[in-house]
């Protein structure tokens, strides 16, 4: 099984899928997937997630990993995991799902804040965090922190865009979660999965420049 530290500071980029319709979400998944995303994060407070997670892993076995998001205790780690998902992201800091995926062997990466938290996090095992909410705190806040805590992993989520992308990544992230501006659901609904393709490509196309010139 890939290493998904690895798979998310190669990669950089995971798409949130939050509220996807079941009737649209194994579309949505190909279109992503089409567009070069390879880790998928299926929120828990979708409805039918463990469903969905657990079938993803089948029809997307070998071209993109699939975990859960909105992990917010131990209990929907438990659920998130029992599906076969692959790595667990959490807008809080639980230190009990961090112990409950490390038993596991499944990836936790726990949401942070502060500096504090940051330093918590990685003391209780977390290898990576994600820092939220990113569209509030800024990119001034994320380069800032980088100074004193510039070894720990920093998946930066919210506020994404295919225009900004690159000052996240400037600013000292080492990947982004990226929702709504990557599956725009109203293309979703209206069947327009050549759309989501073409945009994912943007985000994907964009961390492959970046990465050419580093
Ligand atoms: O937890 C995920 C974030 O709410 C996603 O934020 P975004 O839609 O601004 O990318």
């Amino acid at each position: 099984m890939p290493n998904m530290l690895d798979m998310l500071l190669e990669h950089k980029i995971v798409a949130i899928l939050r509220g996807i319709e079941d009737r649209h979400a194994d579309r949505a998944g190909r279109a992503l997937i089409d567009g070069g995303v390879k880790l998928m994060e299926i929120t828990m407070n979708t409805a039918g997630a463990p469903a969905m997670i657990e079938r993803w892993r089948s029809l997307f076995d070998g071209e993109a990993a699939v975990g859960a998001g909105t992990v917010l205790d131990a209990d929907m780690a438990r659920d998130a995991i029992a599906a076969g998902a692959q790595f667990l992201i959490s807008p809080n800091l639980d230190e009990a799902v961090i112990a409950y995926g490390r038993e596991r062997g499944v990836a936790v990466w726990p949401g942070v804040m502060t500096p504090t938290e940051i330093v918590r996090a990685w003391k209780a095992g977390a290898e990576a965090v994600k820092l939220f909410p990113m569209a509030s705190l800024g990119l001034k806040y994320l380069s800032e922190i980088r100074g004193p805590l510039d070894s720990i992993p920093i998946l930066a989520t919210g506020g994404v865009d295919a225009d900004n992308i690159g000052d996240y990544f400037k600013a000292g992230a080492n990947a982004v979660g990226i929702g709504s501006k990557l599956l725009n659901m109203e293309w979703v609904r209206e069947g327009r999965f050549d759309l989501v393709t073409a945009q994912a490509k943007r985000f994907t196309g964009a961390v492959r420049r970046l990465d050419s010139v580093q």
